[in-house]
């Protein structure tokens, strides 16, 4: 049983279209200005073994841009928890999240641009990450996520040595993962089943295009 209270997911448009017409914000709070151009938070999501770190590594050197690796943000305790055979719960990733989510908004003061890996397993971790945009209407959240098989990912985090993570958690992974719906528009989707080549490729491709058309 966990207890925590979820924070508000936020806000989506308005159903009214009466009401959309309509704004009372003053415009600097409708987005980038000249002052405070368009800054962009990109979350390299998926579960374990899929490729987040590769992927961050490569857009990172790509891009030029600061990179967060979100498995060096867990508590002691959680990775203690990962490395003993059990799954984090909700509660036991809530301030992990928030967390995240301070740490990107603190680089964009320096950077237009910070990629981070985090696992965003569930539609509400994707929506703690997505509040970082509230207060901030220059900042745009946007998730990458990388689409691999059980089997796939068993494969990987098998092949992997010396790391916490063991290939039996993987199911527990899977299960957790909730794969962005289609009205999660801010989600890049990445067939991360291939080559590492390949994956990093691919990624770049989308990114660059988000990134070309809010230039
Ligand atoms: N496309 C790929 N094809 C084959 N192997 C890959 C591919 N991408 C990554 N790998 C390898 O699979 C393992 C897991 O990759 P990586 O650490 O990037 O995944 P991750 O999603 O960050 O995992 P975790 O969340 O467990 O840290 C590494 O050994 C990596 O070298
Ligand atoms: O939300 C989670 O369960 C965790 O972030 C995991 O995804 C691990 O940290 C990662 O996979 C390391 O191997």
């Amino acid at each position: 049983m966990e207890h925590k209270p979820l924070p508000p997911t936020p806000p989506t448009e308005p159903n009214n279209p009466s009401s959309s017409m309509t704004t009372h914000n003053p415009p600097t709070n409708g987005g980038p200005t000249p002052e405070s151009p368009q800054k962009h938070i990109w979350v390299i999501t998926g579960p374990a073994g899929c490729g987040k770190t590769s992927v961050a590594e490569h857009l990172h050197q790509t891009f030029s841009l600061p990179y967060l690796e979100g498995d060096t943000y867990h508590t002691p305790d959680n990775v203690s928890k990962m490395a003993a055979g059990h799954p984090l719960t909700d509660t036991d990733r809530w301030d992990w999240l928030i967390t995240l989510r301070t740490a990107c908004l603190s680089t964009l003061k320096t950077s237009p641009g910070v990629i981070l890996t985090c696992s965003a397993l569930k539609r509400k971790y994707r929506d703690v990450l997505r509040i970082a945009s509230y207060g901030h209407p220059d900042v745009k959240v946007h998730f990458v996520f990388l689409k691999a098989s059980e089997v796939v990912l068993m494969e990987r985090v098998r092949g992997r040595k010396d790391h916490y993570m063991k290939d039996y958690m993987v199911k527990s992974q899977v299960e957790s993962l909730e794969s962005p719906g289609s009205d999660e528009t801010d989600v890049l989707l990445v067939d991360a089943g291939g080559e590492a080549e390949v994956v990093k490729g691919l990624a770049e491709g989308l990114v660059k295009k988000v990134m070309d058309r809010s230039a």
